[in-house]
Parts: C-alpha cells; structure tokens; sequence
C-alpha cells in the first residue's frame, strides 16, 4: 500500500492506496492526530510514503517522525519541477513555489489538453493559468478566508465581529456587516477577475481546490470542484517516479 499526503498550514490531507483504488481517505486539522489514529492499523503493511506539503522545516521534522512511529516506510518528499510531461512551470526559481500549487496544476494538466485555471482556496488563495500547450503563464497569492479574518480580529483594535457567513455583498451596516459583505465583495471581484483572464488567456477550465472551494463556488466561481487535486497530481507525479 502506498500512503500520500498533503500536508497544508492548516490541515492535512492523505490517501491510502492499493494499485490505483483507493483503500482510506481524510482530512484533518495538522496537529490533530486523527490521520495517525485512522492510519495506524495499515502501519505495517504501508510500502511507501510520498509527501506534497508547504509547512516550515520545524513542523516537516515533526512530521516526518510520526510518519517514522506510523511505518518503517521509506518517505518521499515531491516539490515543484521546472518541467513534467509537456507542463512548463513560469517560475525561474522553481524551487520557491510552494509544491501544492505544482501537484495541482499537475492533475489537471492531465485531465484535459485544453487550457485552465487551478483556484486553491485554503490557507492561503492561489490561482494559477496553464495554457492548452502546457505553458504556466503565472499565478497569484492571497489571504485565504480564515487568514484575512484573524489578520482584521488580530491586528485591528476594533474591529470585532461574531459569526462570519454572510451571502450578502451590498454595503454592511454595522461591523460585522461590513466584514462579512467584505469577504464576499473581494470574492466576487475575483472571481470577476478570473473570468476576465480566462477570456483574455483563452482558459476553458477552471479547477476549484482547498478547504474553502466549495464557498467559492456557492459564491459564483464557475468552475469544477475537485476535492483531492493535491493528492491526484502527488500520486501520479511518485507513479511515474517509481515507474522510471
Ligand atoms: N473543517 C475545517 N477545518 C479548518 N478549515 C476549514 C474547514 N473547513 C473549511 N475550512 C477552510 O479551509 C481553509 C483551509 O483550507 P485547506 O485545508 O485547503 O488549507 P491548507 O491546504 O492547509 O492550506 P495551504 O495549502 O494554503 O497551506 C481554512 O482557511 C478555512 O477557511
Ligand atoms: C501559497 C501557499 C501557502 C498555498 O498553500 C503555498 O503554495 C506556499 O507556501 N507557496 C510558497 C510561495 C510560492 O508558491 O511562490
Ligand atoms: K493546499
């Protein structure tokens, strides 16, 4: 069996498979231990860990000793490539961008030969465009939700608000008005922005990722959710490792 794993700043995500089928799966916040307690029986009979992740080096050694407790599995850890199978990455520095954002575009550069764009929206929102020749123009970074609300409850004396779901963009009337229609003004400017560069960079997909995905398309984004775009890329990029 081999196991994967996706491990964000805010949670971890990981797949168990067997040739291809899927044996377990889950997510859960990064330091809880659930992912260790679901995977715990399969300990034994794992042969193989492959690691996307985007965490600092302090909280990667941790990891990598669960993982050691978990199995006596050797460990791979995959990260952005400046090339694979005709997806060309825009970053000179390849070694800078975070290996979600490469695993992601990987997976759906091999759903289709047509042109996308990857939205992930979880810690933190990136957006990436890969033409239908394999050509990543670039990307963006933002704040993801719950970053850009701590950042307003932490560093803003007074600005405090209750719950923060709101359908609503139209101008708020008291504090937590103001936040929540904030978040869903800025949210419809991007996906108002995306739509536009999809035009303009002729993109015929979008590919909607990350904790927050399913927000993002209740809150108009026309694209196509999948779940375990992180995991998908990881999984083919360490099969084609193994196979070569
Ligand atoms: N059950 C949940 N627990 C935590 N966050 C959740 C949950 N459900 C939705 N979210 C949202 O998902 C976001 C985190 O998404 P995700 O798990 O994709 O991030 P991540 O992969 O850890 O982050 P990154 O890759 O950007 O470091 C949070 O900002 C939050 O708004
Ligand atoms: C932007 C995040 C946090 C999104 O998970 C991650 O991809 C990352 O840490 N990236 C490093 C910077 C970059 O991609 O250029
Ligand atoms: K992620």
């Amino acid at each position: 069996m081999r196991l994967l794993i996706d491990a964000g700043n805010t949670r971890l995500k990981w797949r168990l498979d067997q040739q291809g089928d899927v044996v377990t799966g889950g997510a859960c916040l990064f330091d809880s231990r659930q992912w260790l307690d679901e995977l715990s029986p399969f300990g034994a009979r794992i042969e193989s860990i492959s690691v996307s992740t985007v965490i600092s080096e302090a909280r990667r050694s941790v990891l990598v000793s669960q993982l050691v407790d978990l199995s006596g599995a050797p460990i791979s850890f995959y990260w952005a490539e400046s090339l694979r199978g005709g997806l060309r990455n825009a970053y000179s520095d390849v070694e800078k961008m975070g290996a979600d954002r490469w695993h992601a575009m990987y997976a759906a550069w091999q759903q289709g030969l047509d042109g996308f764009a990857v939205v992930d929206a979880g810690s933190a929102i990136t957006v990436d465009y890969v033409t239908g020749d394999g050509d990543h123009l670039g990307g963006y970074i933002l704040p993801g939700k719950q970053m850009m609300l701590r950042s307003l409850q932490q560093d803003a004396a007074r600005i405090g608000f209750e719950s923060i779901d709101a359908g609503a963009g139209d101008p708020g009337r008291s504090t937590t008005e103001c936040v929540q229609h904030g978040l869903v003004w800025l949210w419809e400017g991007l996906i108002r922005h995306l739509v536009a560069d999809c035009e303009r960079y002729r993109l015929q997909r979008i590919v909607c990722t990350g904790g927050d995905a399913v927000a993002l398309l209740a809150a108009g984004l026309p694209g196509q959710h999948e779940p375990d775009l992180v995991l998908s890329g990881l999984a083919a990029i360490d099969s084609e490792a193994a196979g070569s």
